[in-house]
């Protein structure tokens, strides 16, 4: 395994050394082959005890150095300086067939300088939900970090209970977070965040021009485009990542951290599952409001390198351009969801009937945008007068109908990472130790626009509607 250390190579202001710890009895539980083999690893598709030491921190694999990222990070609001891989190792860049440079990282492989109070770990549960959302997420085409495999230690991890341990291997585009400008700004180091940001436009944004005078600006405005497309999609699914902190805010655009993520089902903007979250600050039709404020916070980092009049009115300018950005692009997915072509007048409003009727009548979000697709007639009555509107607002030229269709069956997902399944599957793969029901549950989340054998298993919606469902952060 010949890995690259680019991010490294930037200096020791950005990491700590660190070694992962080395599990008594490290076991290969979950292994995504397909990523194996664009990432050049297929021959340990067939060894998986030696990808089990590698990915457990037992044996360093290849040319691996492990690494601690320093980050800082607003959390909930509140700033917290020093973060950084509590319970995470870098090992390093690999390069992909396709010539893509992705990152692979340990979690839940030990203590490092950044640890705080934590133990450093990783408790299955929480690894393969990682996996799995991770996946089911990459299918539906929503941009991501992924997971190579998930491990087991067999070393227990204490939290109200004991648990199983584990550590997943996540592949990332790259690590660099709104929290890793926030660590270098407030520290007052401009020379590490110039350097950050240099790294930064060069390995996500390339096609921007790092020499011009207003590199920055362009760079935040480059990067609130990604995350208004992201949030945008994250919406399109249902999606509520749960813990939008600034550290948990990747520059690339990628969803990062899968602790207290979780579907919607009825819909409700107001939906929020996180145990902590008692706002809900991170409710699913918040996540738009807290892009912006994280992009603002971004801007604030970046103003450390020049923080002149002129510079700080066009970070502003480019703060103040977030609403109506991300109206657009928002009123577009929701057009490819309906199956609406052109652009009218009246479609912002259409939309907004079909929400209020959805959350009047406590309606499940990701069915009905499927029947609207696939079978427009098994719409509950309720829906009646508003689908007249759209069939009117859709016309009757036959071309045009299949082709709104055709939009309609990329958009509107069959299968989505239901929360009750998750669960079942999560806690029938910790007490087997086995993979049999992951792997089964991710063979219908692989395929979420297509009606297979055993997708009507998985879309079963939950007989109390999620009602005092709750997930936890950081586990
Ligand atoms: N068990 C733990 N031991 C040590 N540090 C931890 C532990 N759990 C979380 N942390 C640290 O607390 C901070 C916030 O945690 P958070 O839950 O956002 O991240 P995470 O899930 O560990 O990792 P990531 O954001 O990389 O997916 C991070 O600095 C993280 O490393
Ligand atoms: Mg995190």
């Amino acid at each position: 395994m010949n890995f690259s250390h680019s991010y490294k190579n930037l200096g020791p202001a950005f990491y700590q050394t660190a070694r992962p710890q080395s599990p008594a009895q490290p076991q290969l539980l979950l292994w995504n082959a397909p990523l194996a083999e664009s990432l050049g690893l297929a021959a340990l598709s067939h060894d998986a005890s030696l990808a089990a030491r590698y990915f457990s921190g037992a044996e360093v694999p290849g040319t691996a150095e492990p690494v601690a990222l320093a980050y800082a990070g607003h959390q909930f609001g509140y700033f917290n300086p020093q973060l950084g891989d509590g319970r995470a190792h870098l090992l390093g860049e690999l390069s992909t067939r396709d010539g893509r440079l992705l990152e692979l990282q340990l979690k839940g492989s030990g203590q490092t300088l950044f640890s705080r109070r934590g133990d450093g770990r990783c408790a299955l549960k929480p690894a393969v939900r990682e996996f799995i959302m991770s996946e089911a997420l990459h299918a539906l085409g929503v941009p991501t970090t992924r997971a190579l495999c998930v491990v087991t230690t067999g070393e227990p991890v204490y939290r109200e209970r004991v648990n199983p341990g584990a550590v997943v291997t996540r592949v990332a585009s790259s690590h660099i977070r709104v929290g890793t400008f926030e660590y270098f700004a407030s520290r007052g180091d401009a020379t590490s965040l110039s350097q950050l940001l240099d790294y930064a436009i060069a390995r996500h944004y390339p096609h921007l021009d790092a020499r011009a005078d207003d590199r920055a600006v362009q760079f935040l405005s480059e990067v609130m485009q990604r995350q208004i497309h992201l949030v945008c999609e994250w919406l399109r699914i249902g999606f509520i990542h749960g813990v939008m902190n600034t550290d948990n805010t990747a520059i690339s655009g990628e969803t990062i951290d899968f602790g207290p993520c979780a579907m919607m089902g009825v819909y409700d903007p107001k939906t929020v599952f996180s145990s902590i979250d008692e706002q809900g600050r991170y409710a699913l039709g918040n996540q738009a409001r807290i892009v912006h404020w994280n992009m603002a916070r971004l801007a604030e980092a970046l103003m450390a390198l020049d923080s002149s009049a002129e510079q700080t009115a066009q970070f502003q300018t480019v703060i103040d351009s977030f609403q109506q950005r991300f109206d657009q692009h928002y009123l577009a997915m929701y057009r490819r969801k309906l199956g609406l072509i052109d652009e009218q007048e009246g479609d912002s409003a259409l939309l907004a009937g079909l929400l209020e009727l959805m959350q009047q009548h406590r309606l499940d979000y990701c069915q009905i945008f499927a029947a609207l697709t696939e079978q427009p007639e098994s719409l509950p009555s309720v829906l009646q007068g508003w689908q007249n509107r759209w069939q009117q607002r859709l016309g009757d030229n036959r071309e045009s109908l299949q082709q709104s269709r055709a939009l309609m069956r990329a958009a509107n997902p069959l299968v989505i990472p239901r929360n009750h399944h998750v669960e079942a599957v999560l806690a029938e793969c910790e007490a087997s130790l086995t993979n049999t029901a992951v792997e089964q549950f991710l063979q219908v989340l692989r395929s979420p626009y297509i009606e297979t054998e055993h997708t009507a298993k998985f879309q079963s919606l939950p007989e109390d509607g999620d009602v005092g469902y709750q997930t936890f952060c950081g586990t």
